[in-house]
């Protein structure tokens, strides 16, 4: 099967993008495909496989799955990419649209240059999701997970859940280059407290408003950036009372910043780069 793609990134944080408004795959292959897809000795290369596609209630819909062919609900570097995608080809014809992801619908605002191309995309990710049992992690119903006790291996670390739709257990470190990221990323994201898994995010807190953030990723392991993360992570240091809730605040990631503000009508806004690797034809 000869698939056509492009490769874009995120602050680092790349896919194999397939066009499904020119391109079909078979359902049954997608989990497959984005293994596939991913390998870096035998495939493309990348963090995972993003499907852009046509949706009910928006100009444009996108799926992403991880590396390991699991499939996710969000994923905010993917956003700012799809956005690019669609208005540098067409598929939308104005700076402002709307994209379907698995978990909801976002607004898409894209600033471009004097060559029409795509320079910075901002997304308006909607609400946060606090509940225990909605991020989900196991425990007692109805409450949130702020700065709780959670013991990994021989760690006791104090955490905090959010979900963007996917899930998220941010720890607040007090040096970023300490953060037992490789130690203890694996284990976190399988942890049976999160029915579903996790993304597991590291901050440092360097002022009320910026940040250093890694993370490992559910489903692809340690990556450059992640933009529901940084979004988990704006927050968790919110409501751990270490930003304000209103102010924009800068997220160093390891691929690049982004600029992160959760306003006062509970939504959060995410701006940032995006960027076209290369495109071509995928052998499956
Ligand atoms: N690994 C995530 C999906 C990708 C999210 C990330 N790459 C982003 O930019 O938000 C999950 O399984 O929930």
């Amino acid at each position: 099967m000869k698939i056509p793609f492009t490769k874009m990134h995120g602050l680092g944080n790349n896919y194999i993008y397939i066009d499904l408004f020119h391109t079909d795959l078979p359902e049954e292959r997608l989990s497959e495909l984005a293994v596939k897809m991913s390998n870096q000795n035998t495939g493309i290369g990348s963090d995972g496989m993003i499907l852009i596609h046509p949706a009910e209630k928006a100009e444009v819909g996108m799926r992403i799955f991880n590396k390991d062919g699991s499939e996710g609900m969000n994923c905010g570097n993917g956003l700012r990419c799809t956005a690019k995608y669609a208005y540098e080809t067409g598929i939308v014809n104005t700076k402002e649209f709307s994209i379907q992801t698995k978990a909801n619908v976002v607004h898409a605002i894209v600033k471009v240059n004097e060559d029409k191309e795509v320079e910075e995309v901002t997304i308006d990710m909607g609400e946060p999701i606090l509940q225990r049992e909605q991020i989900p992690m196991l425990g007692e119903t109805g409450t949130t997970v702020i700065n709780e006790p959670f013991q990994v291996a021989d760690e006791i670390l104090h955490v905090t859940a959010v979900s963007m739709g996917n899930p998220h257990v941010v720890t607040m470190v007090d040096a970023i280059d300490e953060a037992p990221l490789t130690r203890l990323g694996s284990m976190m994201e399988k942890d049976e407290r999160f029915p579903e898994g996790v993304n597991a995010e590291f901050i440092e807190v360097v002022s009320d408003e910026e940040l250093h953030f890694r993370v490992w990723e559910r489903g692809s392991g340690i990556t450059e950036a992640c933009g529901t993360g940084a979004c988990a992570a704006v927050v968790a240091a919110t409501l751990n009372n270490k930003v304000t809730k209103g102010k924009k605040v800068i997220v160093h990631l390891a691929g690049g910043d982004l600029v992160i503000e959760w306003k006062e009508d509970e939504h959060i806004w995410m701006t940032g780069g995006a960027e076209t690797i290369a495109s071509g034809i995928f052998y499956a």
